[in-house]
């Protein structure tokens, strides 16, 4: 996107807060976006805020009151263009007309069709100078998943697994304890408290009976997401347990036997969604109804076979590999069994890779396609 005119030392300064203010709500504003606002006048900071959770007031809003009568003839930067429509809340760009602020930097425009460039052509109308195009590639990239959802209607996914440096995510006899770092191990959770869904094959949980929760002191569990055609999994399974907070979806299809559907919708926390289909869970529709729901981002853990699938049907948006230094050699299960791709030059390739060694395992994150917003993702240090 073309920045519409020049900025300053201070605009970049004021729009770097509101990103890192914007970010510390990652995680806690689906199917909404990451915003972050500052209210800035002669070079001072007089009010900033962020948005917290969706259906709840805007960034502005929250930056706007912080600011007081001070947000009169003072520069807004803003994360996120300003919606222009009636909501669950009221239009943020009426509000900053309101209370008088002379100028607004906006870091990208809204990707929602229901805002996009409304919110900038409604302040110019009036006489308040916009500036476009900030830091545009960071905004973008705190809200991929957002992006994502709101132009397709399909979640984000990322697919996360660890394997050995000779490419296996387990031993031949099926030992998977533990592939990668106890540092690796601790970022997962970092994933986990990131995304809305997890999502599982039958065959992992069959295998490998995770739990599948967030277990970081401030973390919320995600929503867990079982693929299981032919409802294979066992009622006593660690992801149904009610003590997770939150519910176990398992998707599956007219393979499934009617007693144990009944069962396994009576335990608490438990939905099971049926599709119309004899044995494979139609994936796209499946991720389309998860969208619906309001989740837009799903961590995909495995296993080998639903991973491949899903990155045959062009499902996958993220890769986040954790090479091990380990080699175990034989005939254990790789990463992505269900793709079959027969020419080398056909392989997928992967693009805006980053590397990474800190938690001794070889850390590498990639994209399934290729774009201008891609970057390293902002840690999130503390929350509030
Ligand atoms: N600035 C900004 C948003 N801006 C726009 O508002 C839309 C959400 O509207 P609603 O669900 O009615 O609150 C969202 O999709 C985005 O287009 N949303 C937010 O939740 N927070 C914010 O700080
Ligand atoms: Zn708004």
């Amino acid at each position: 996107m073309q920045t519409s005119s020049p900025s300053n030392s201070n605009d970049e300064r004021f729009m770097k807060r509101a990103l890192d203010l914007a970010i510390k709500a990652m995680g806690r504003t689906s199917p909404n976006p990451l915003v972050g606002c500052v209210i800035a006048k002669d070079d001072q900071i007089v009010g900033e805020g962020y948005h917290l959770k969706a259906g709840t007031p805007h960034a502005e809003v929250h930056a706007l009151a912080d600011a007081g009568e001070l947000a009169r003839d003072a520069t807004a930067y803003v994360t996120l263009e300003p919606c222009s429509h009636f909501g669950r809340t009221p239009p943020c760009a009426e509000a900053l007309i309101r209370a008088g602020v002379k100028r607004v930097v906006v870091a990208m425009s809204d990707p929602n069709p229901l805002v996009s460039g409304r919110g900038i052509a409604r302040l110019r109308e009036i006489g308040i100078q916009v500036d476009v195009g900030l830091m545009c590639q960071e905004a973008s990239l705190i809200n991929e998943v957002f992006i994502k959802a709101i132009t397709t209607g399909l979640p984000f996914v990322v697919y996360k697994t660890a394997m050995t440096l000779d490419g296996k995510i387990a031993t031949e006899t099926g030992d998977s304890r533990w592939v990668s770092s106890e540092g690796s191990r601790q970022y997962v959770h970092q994933l986990r408290d990131r995304y809305d869904v997890i999502l599982a094959g039958s065959e992992t949980v069959l295998i490998d009976n995770p739990a599948l929760t967030c277990r970081l002191p401030s973390g919320r569990d995600p929503i867990r997401l079982i693929v299981d055609g032919k409802l294979r999994i066992p009622e006593n399974a660690q992801v149904l347990s009610s003590s997770a907070l939150s519910p176990c979806v398992i998707a599956t299809t007219q393979a499934a036997s009617r007693e144990k559907l009944g069962r396994l919708n009576l335990l608490s926390g438990v939905e099971v969604w049926q599709y119309d289909t004899p044995r494979h869970v139609p994936l796209e529709k499946l991720l389309c109804d998860l969208v619906r729901r309001g989740w837009t981002s799903v961590l995909l853990e495995g296993g080998g076979g639903l991973a491949g699938t899903l990155i045959k049907e062009q499902c996958v948006d993220k890769v986040e590999f954790f090479i091990a230094p380990k080699l175990v050699g034989g005939n254990g299960p790789s990463p992505l069994s269900g793709l079959h791709i027969q020419h080398m030059s056909d392989a997928l390739e992967l693009h805006d890779l980053l590397f990474d060694m800190n938690s001794g395992d070889l850390h590498v994150t990639g994209y399934t396609s290729r774009s201008e917003i891609k970057g390293q993702m902002p840690e999130v240090s503390k929350r509030n």
